[in-house]
């Protein structure tokens, strides 16, 4: 009796305190080959390996995506150019290779993600490789190993070598048996994609990792991105950046969603903002490792009203997507981000018609609203 009492209180004390059961025991994280993945306890996971002074040495994996790009140029413009790498398995545009270290790295490969960690003295990682929701369902092996397996790759990584990890989670880590409006930090997941499961995977792996082993593991739920000068990578909420190319070419646009379908929208300045400024926060001012946060919600009927605003002559029609659509209803309509405005400051900055007015002043729409006029 007195062993299951014991055992269980230091369970229970070991439960309770970040990074607790790291003090005295060598924590054995993976084993693979002549290559121990194995965690020191005496490795000082919560504070970060760099000075105060220094800036962190970033690395970002799947950097050519709709969001890497963007990131980098943020980072870049706080730490220095040279302390920011992108990395990804495709070939850079000349735009990317010249303004900033780049370099391959594919997350399915354990060794050379670790061979980057430590030639760059890397403190902080970014993981953006991933496959989105619509892709993923027509490649479930695919989306299986780079959001399950890169995913162990990068915890493992960033544990051995007490790196800060940002991985970024999704609406779509919510499914139809949750709260849709609006949907808590913590509610009832059960997403029915495997982009959905694997960001559940991820969100409580990382959360594992850090009451575990102390890592630092920071995560936020983004909602649709939309951006101007990078294309989405095959997602469910994709016609809300593909609206403005098609309303500003030839003057149509075909939607792949119910007209009424309500979900979260972010634009992307407010979504690199906002994972900027949670790597930064104190880690005493986190109540939470991985938090919701919005910016607005619309359908594709009310985006298109305020996009006539802009192009009155704009002709929409609808063909729906069947796999696209069923996706979009199991996901929330409204997010509540009060979590992470009350612990790390978050707000937004740009609303529905901000959105708009920014995306058709970067597209450069200005030339044709002038010949409607
Ligand atoms: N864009 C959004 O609306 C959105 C919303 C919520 C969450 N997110 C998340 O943000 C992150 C970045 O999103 P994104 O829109 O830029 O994605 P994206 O699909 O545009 O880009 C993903 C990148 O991952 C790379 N990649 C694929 N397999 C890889 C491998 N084996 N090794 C290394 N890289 C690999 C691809 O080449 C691609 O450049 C993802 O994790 C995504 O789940 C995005
Ligand atoms: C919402 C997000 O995770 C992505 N844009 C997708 O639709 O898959």
């Amino acid at each position: 009796m007195a062993i299951v009492k014991n055992l269980s209180r230091t369970l229970s004390q070991l439960l309770q305190s970040p990074g607790c059961g790291c003090q005295t025991s060598i924590v054995p994280v993976r084993c693979i080959g002549v290559s121990p993945r194995q965690v020191n306890s005496d490795a000082s996971f919560h504070s970060v390996s760099f000075s105060e002074t220094d800036h962190p040495r970033v690395l970002i994996t799947g950097g050519l995506g709709q969001l890497g790009v963007g990131l980098a140029k943020l980072l870049r413009k706080r730490f220095g150019k040279n302390n920011v790498i992108l990395s990804d398995i495709r070939k850079p545009p000349d735009h990317v290779f010249y303004n900033g270290p780049f370099i391959y790295s594919d997350i399915l490969d354990y060794k050379n993600l670790r061979e980057i960690v430590v030639n760059n003295r890397i403190t902080w990682l970014f993981h953006y490789s991933a496959l989105l929701s619509a892709v993923g369902e027509a490649n479930v092996p695919l989306a299986r190993a780079v959001n399950i397996t890169g995913l162990h790759n990068i915890l493992d990584i960033a544990a051995e070598h007490s790196l800060r990890l940002f991985v970024p989670s999704t609406i779509g880590a919510f499914g139809p048996t949750s709260p849709r409006n609006p949907t808590p930090d913590l509610c009832i997941q059960r997403p029915r994609t495997i982009y959905g499961v694997s960001k559940v995977h991820a969100e409580l792996m990382g959360e594992y990792y850090h009451y575990r082993y102390g890592l630092d593991f920071r995560c936020l739920r983004y909602p649709g991105i939309i951006s101007a000068d990078s294309q989405p990578g095959g997602g469910t909420t994709d016609y809300a950046v593909q609206i403005f190319h098609d309303a500003i070419k030839n003057g149509k646009f075909q939607c792949n969603l119910r007209s009424d379908t309500r979900l979260p929208m972010m634009y992307i300045d407010d979504c690199l903002k906002a994972t900027l400024d949670v790597m930064e926060a104190p880690a005493a001012s986190l109540s939470m490792r991985t938090y919701n946060i919005s910016a607005m919600s619309f359908s594709p009927e009310e985006l298109v009203q305020e996009v006539k605003k802009h192009i009155p002559e704009l002709q929409v029609t609808y063909n729906v997507d069947a796999v696209r659509q069923a996706i979009a209803d199991s996901w929330p309509m409204n997010f509540d981000d009060s979590n992470a405005r009350r612990d790390w400051g978050w707000k937004h900055d740009f609303d529905l018609s901000e959105l708009v007015t920014t995306m058709f002043n970067i597209l450069g729409s200005d030339s044709r609203v002038a010949q409607i006029n």
